[in-house]
């Protein structure tokens, strides 16, 4: 069996497409264009590349975006003092500061200091607990991303046993939640999970956010399973991989995600469509 490739990079470009319609007929009715601000501090190569991406994608559907590019040693009073700039900025209607951030800034501290109705990652302990509660919400772009990338198999996700491997802030536990929203059994597995293949051998929809490639070999995969590949691995020749190995799971799935083009471009479309919701919700 091989399996159906989701393409990311064209179901996001669909949602951009919706969102530039949107933002031409927002613009059009004599309101302002969505706003979003992206802070990046220091100069981490791969962040660089995610910041541009974002950016381009602003400008591509008509959103306004402003760019904050802080030396490695802003300090954190700094960056809290231009959040609280930005949280008071009635052109921005979302704030994004990228993560990781330089070892001397608590990322906790800067992610509470964000207005949550300018949260537009997610990331915010008001809006995750709002997730958690199923009370809509802005929500965490990489796994809305990838509900997105679900819903567009056309498989019920009702029942499911879904298993997520990795177990992050900003990736495997939001998941858990979105999925278990969704009506999946789920089972989230990390570090200190016991036999992992055969947690991996159960999942009707596995998702991999794990940071280290070829980590699922294709052949734990039950056979037809969704398989959505979260992992950004550059390797060493400078090729993009993810956390599951290809070749071999494309063999064994029914439906499965490429790096590049599957999750990634997904993420920004979630980001963009959050943005939207932040202005029409919030700041009209
Ligand atoms: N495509 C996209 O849009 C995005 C891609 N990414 C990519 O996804 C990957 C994961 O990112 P992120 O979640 O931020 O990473 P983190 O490093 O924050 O989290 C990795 C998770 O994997 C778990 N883990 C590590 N080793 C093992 C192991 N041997 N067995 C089981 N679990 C393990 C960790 O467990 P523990 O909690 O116990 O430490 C942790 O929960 C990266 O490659 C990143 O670049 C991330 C965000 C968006
Ligand atoms: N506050 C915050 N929010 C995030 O959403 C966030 C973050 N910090 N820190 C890092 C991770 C990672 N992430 C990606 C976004 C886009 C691609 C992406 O566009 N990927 C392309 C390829 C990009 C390339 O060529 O390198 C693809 O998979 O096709 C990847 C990864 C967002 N993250």
């Amino acid at each position: 069996m091989t399996a159906q490739i989701i393409d990311g990079k064209r179901i996001a470009a669909e949602v951009r497409e919706y969102l530039q319609q949107q933002t031409t007929r927002r613009v059009a009715d004599g309101k302002r264009a969505p706003g979003l601000a992206v802070i990046l501090v220091g100069q981490d190569p791969a962040s660089g590349v995610y910041v541009n991406n974002k950016r381009k994608a602003c400008e591509q559907v008509g959103f306004v975006s402003r760019s904050y590019d802080l030396p490695e040693n802003t300090r954190q009073d700094q960056l809290l003092a231009l959040i609280d700039e930005l949280n008071d900025a009635k052109d921005i209607d979302g704030i994004l500061v990228q993560l990781p951030l330089p070892e001397h800034i608590d990322s906790a501290s800067v992610i509470e200091k964000i207005n949550p109705d300018k949260d537009v990652d997610g990331f915010h302990p008001y809006n995750i607990g709002r997730l958690a509660q199923r009370i809509p919400v802005l929500s965490p772009c990489t796994p809305k991303g990838i509900m997105t990338l679900v819903r567009s198999t056309g498989v019920r996700t009702q029942g499911l046993h879904a298993v997520i491997v990795g177990a992050s802030n900003i990736v495997g536990r939001p998941m858990g939640l979105e999925l278990l929203l969704a009506g999946c059994t789920t089972t989230t597995c990390h570090r200190f999970t016991k036999d992992l293949q055969q947690h991996v051998a159960q999942a009707d929809l596995l998702i991999v956010a794990v940071g280290k490639p070829g980590f699922i070999p294709g052949d734990w995969i039950k056979p037809g399973a969704i398989v959505i590949d979260v992992g950004i691995n550059r390797l060493e020749n400078g090729k993009l991989v993810g956390d599951v190995d290809f070749e071999t799971a494309k063999e064994q799935a029914g439906f499965i995600t490429p790096v590049p083009g599957g999750v990634g471009p997904m993420t920004i479309a979630s980001l963009l469509e959050n943005t939207l919701f932040a202005c029409e919700q919030y700041h009209r």
